[in-house]
C-alpha cells in the first residue's frame, strides 16, 4: 500500500472531482436505503388491513426525512399511502441513479485524468533517462510499465476507490438502519456475510494469480508469433519452419492448460456465490418468519431485512474484488517508482552554462569502461581535434571509435581524463546545448513511422522549407530515389510504411543530419550499406557541405576522394597510428595495410 502514496499527489490535484465523487456515492446510498423502509411501511400496512390485523409495532427510522414523510402520509387512506409510497420508491431510484451518473463522470473521469498525467509523467521521465540505463532495461519492460503498470493504478484511482467507498457507505448505511430496527435479526442475519466476503477474497486471489499466469503465457505466444513474422527470413533460410512450429505449440499449449483451469474455477466461482447469496435471503426470511410467529417482528421488518441484505451481498463480495485490485495497483506502483526514482547519471549539474561551441575538441587521456559488461573501451586516450578539421577515425571492430563518439555526445561519462570543447568541460555544457551543436549519425539508423520528409526535418526548432529538406537530400545522394517512391517525400516509412533498403536509411538519416547545420558533425560508419559509386558521391558532397565545419568520420573503410585533415588508428581503446594519409602509409602499419587491400580490391 505504502508504494501507492505516489499517486496522493494526483487526488490532490483533483481533489475536488474526488470530495464530490465521495459526495455522491454518500449520496446515492443513503437514498439507496430508505426505500426498503417505506416498502416495510406500506406491507405493515397492508397487514394492518387484514382482518383481525393490527398496527406493527415498529423502532422509527434513523433518518428524519423518512420518519417525516411516514407522519405526513399516515393521513392518507390505504390507497392513496400506496400510490403515493410507490411514487416516491420510483424519485429515489431516479435520484439514485442521477446520483451514481454524477459518481461516474466525477471518479472514473478523474482516473482518467490521473492516467493520462501518469503516462505524460513516466513517459517525461523516461526521456531524462540516459543510455546506460536504456541498455539495462529491454523495450518490452518499458512498454509494460508505461502501459500496463499505469493502467493497473487507474483501476486503484477509480474503481477501487470509487468501489470501496461504496462498499463502506452502503455497509454502514445498511447497518446503521437495521441494527435501528431490529438488532437480534440484524446479528442472525449479518453473520454469514464476514464467511462469505471471506472466501470470497481467497478465491479472487487464485483467480487473479490465474489469469495473471494465462496473460504471461499469452504474451509468450505473442512474443514467439512476432519474432517469427519477422524473422521470417531467417526461419526459412534456416529451414527451421517445423521447429518454429512446435516451439509455437508448445507455448500454445502452456497457455491452454491455464486458461482451463482458470474457467474451471470460474465455472464454480460464480454459481457458488450465488448460491451463497441465496441461502442468505432464505436465511434472512427463515429467522425473520420465526421472530414474527413469536411476535417479536413484522413482515414489513423483515421484507426490509431481505431487501438490505440483497444490497449488501455485493459490497461483501465486492471487499475481496477492490483488494486484489489494490494490491495489484500497489505492485504496479512499486515497478513504476523503481523507475520514477531512477535518477539519470547522466543530468544538467548547477552552473552548467550555454558555451561557445566552436568545436575545437580535446580528448584528455580519457579512459571508459562500461559498468554492465565492465570491457574498458577507452584507455588512456588523448586527441586534439581543431575547429574546422575532418577527422578520419578508424580501427578494428571493438576497438572504442563508437564509445569516442558518444562520450563526445555526452552520453556517458569518462571514468577518467576529460573532454574538453573550447577549453570548456563538456561536464559544464548544458546537455541540450551540446547536443543541440553537433548532428550524429549513428551506425544503427533510426526511421520514425512517419513520412520521409518529417524523418529529414526531424529535430530541427523550426519547420524547414521544402528546398532546404531536398538540398539535404541531394547531399546525402538520396533525393532521386525519394522522388520515385509512390508519394516521394510524402511516403512513409517503417511500419505498415514502405520498407526502406539499408542503405536508403542511411541516407535518409544522413540527409536529417546535414539539415541541422550544426558545428560539428559526427558520422558513425553510416555509409556501411552504400556502394561505392554512391558512398563516392556522397563523401565528395560532404566534401563540399561541410565547409569550415568540424567532422569527425568513423568508417572501417579508407576513403581517398576526401581530403582529411588527420587520420587516427584505434586499438582497444588506443590511438595506435596518427596523422595524414601521407604520413601514415609511410608508417607502413594497420593504415597503410588495410589501404593496400582497399586497392588490390578495387
Ligand atoms: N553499451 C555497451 N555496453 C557494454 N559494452 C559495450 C557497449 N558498447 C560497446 N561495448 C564494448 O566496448 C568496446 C568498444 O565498442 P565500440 O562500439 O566503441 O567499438 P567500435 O570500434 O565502434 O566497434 P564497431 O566498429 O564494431 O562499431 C567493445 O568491446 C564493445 O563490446
Amino acid at each position: 500500500m505504502k508504494h501507492l502514496k505516489a499517486v496522493n499527489k494526483y487526488l490532490w490535484k483533483y481533489r475536488l472531482r474526488f470530495f464530490a465523487g465521495i459526495l455522491f456515492i454518500c449520496a446515492s446510498n443513503y437514498f439507496a436505503v430508505l426505500a426498503p423502509e417505506i416498502t416495510g411501511y406500506v406491507i405493515n400496512k397492508v397487514q394492518e388491513m387484514l382482518p383481525n390485523g393490527k398496527p406493527a409495532s415498529v423502532n422509527p427510522s434513523q433518518f428524519a426525512l423518512i420518519n417525516n414523510f411516514f407522519a405526513w402520509v399516515d393521513q392518507f387512506d390505504y390507497g392513496k399511502i400506496v400510490v403515493i409510497s410507490s411514487l416516491v420508491i420510483l424519485l429515489l431510484a431516479v435520484i439514485r441513479g442521477v446520483m451514481m451518473f454524477f459518481m461516474r463522470q466525477t471518479m472514473i473521469v478523474m482516473s482518467r485524468h490521473i492516467e493520462y498525467d501518469q503516462k505524460n509523467e513516466v513517459y517525461d521521465h523516461y526521456q531524462k533517462l540516459d543510455a546506460g540505463f536504456y541498455k539495462m532495461h529491454s523495450t518490452g519492460d518499458l512498454m509494460n510499465r508505461m502501459a500496463e503498470d499505469v493502467s493497473r493504478v487507474r483501476f486503484y484511482t477509480g474503481p477501487a476507490i470509487m468501489h470501496l467507498v461504496n462498499l463502506v457507505s452502503i455497509i454502514a448505511f445498511c447497518l446503521f438502519n437495521m441494527f435501528g430496527k431490529d438488532v437480534k435479526l440484524s446479528l442472525l442475519t449479518l453473520a454469514p456475510l464476514p464467511v462469505l466476503a471471506v472466501t470470497i477474497y481467497f478465491v479472487n486471489s487464485i483467480i487473479h494469480k490465474k489469469s495473471e499466469v494465462v496473460q504471461a503465457k499469452l504474451s509468450d505466444i505473442t512474443t514467439t508469433a512476432q519474432e517469427s513474422y519477422s524473422g521470417i527470413r531467417v526461419i526459412k533460410s534456416f529451414v527451421q519452419e517445423k521447429s518454429m512450429i512446435n516451439f509455437f505449440r508448445i507455448n500454445n499449449d502452456a497457455y491452454r492448460t491455464n486458461a482451463i483451469s482458470l474457467a474451471k474455477i470460474e465455472s464454480v466461482f460464480f454459481p457458488t456465490t450465488a448460491m451463497i447469496v441465496g441461502l442468505s435471503t432464505l436465511l434472512t426470511i427463515f429467522i425473520g418468519s420465526m421472530m414474527i410467529l413469536n411476535n417479536s417482528s413484522s413482515i414489513g421488518v423483515v421484507v426490509e431485512f431481505v431487501m438490505y441484505i440483497n444490497m449488501l451481498i455485493f459490497p461483501f463480495t465486492a471487499i475481496g474484488w477492490v483488494a486484489n485490485m489494490i494490491q495489484r495497483a500497489s505492485a504496479s506502483q512499486k515497478r513504476l517508482n523503481e523507475f520514477l526514482e531512477t535518477q539519470p547519471e547522466i543530468e544538467d549539474k548547477p552552473g552548467t552554462i550555454n558555451a561557445d561551441i566552436n568545436a575545437d575538441i580535446r580528448f584528455d587521456k580519457v579512459s571508459f569502461t562500461y559498468k554492465n559488461t565492465g570491457i574498458k573501451a577507452l584507455d588512456h586516450l588523448s586527441l586534439d581535434i581543431r575547429k574546422g578539421e575532418k577527422v578520419l577515425v578508424l580501427g578494428k571492430t571493438g576497438s572504442g571509435k563508437t564509445t569516442l563518439a558518444q562520450l563526445l555526445l555526452h552520453f556517458y561519462e569518462p571514468d577518467e581524463g576529460k573532454i574538453l570543447i573550447d577549453n570548456t568541460n563538456i561536464n559544464n555544457i548544458r546537455l541540450s546545448h551540446l547536443r543541440d551543436h553537433i548532428s550524429y549519425v549513428p551506425q544503427d539508423v533510426f526511421l520514425f513511422s512517419d513520412t520521409v520528409y518529417n524523418n529529414i526535418a526531424f529535430g530541427l526548432k523550426e519547420s524547414p522549407t521544402v528546398q532546404q529538406v531536398e538540398n539535404a537530400a541531394k547531399l546525402a545522394g538520396i533525393h532521386n530515389e525519394i522522388l520515385s517512391l509512390d508519394n516521394g517525400y510524402q511516403t512513409r516509412v517503417g511500419e505498415r510504411g514502405v520498407t526502406l533498403s539499408g542503405g536508403q536509411k542511411q541516407r535518409i538519416s544522413i540527409a536529417r543530419a546535414l539539415i541541422k547545420k550544426p558545428e560539428l558533425m559526427i558520422f558513425d560508419d553510416c555509409l556501411s550499406a552504400v556502394d561505392a559509386k554512391t558512398e563516392n558521391i556522397i563523401i565528395n558532397n560532404l566534401n563540399t557541405v561541410l565547409g569550415d565545419k568540424t567532422a569527425i568520420i568513423i568508417t572501417h573503410r579508407i576513403f581517398t576522394v576526401f581530403d582529411f585533415s588527420k587520420i587516427i588508428v584505434l586499438d582497444e581503446g588506443r590511438i595506435i597510428e596518427q596523422g595524414s594519409h601521407a604520413a601514415l602509409i609511410k608508417n607502413n602499419g594497420y593504415y597503410a595495410e588495410l589501404y593496400n587491400k582497399q586497392v588490390m580490391q578495387a
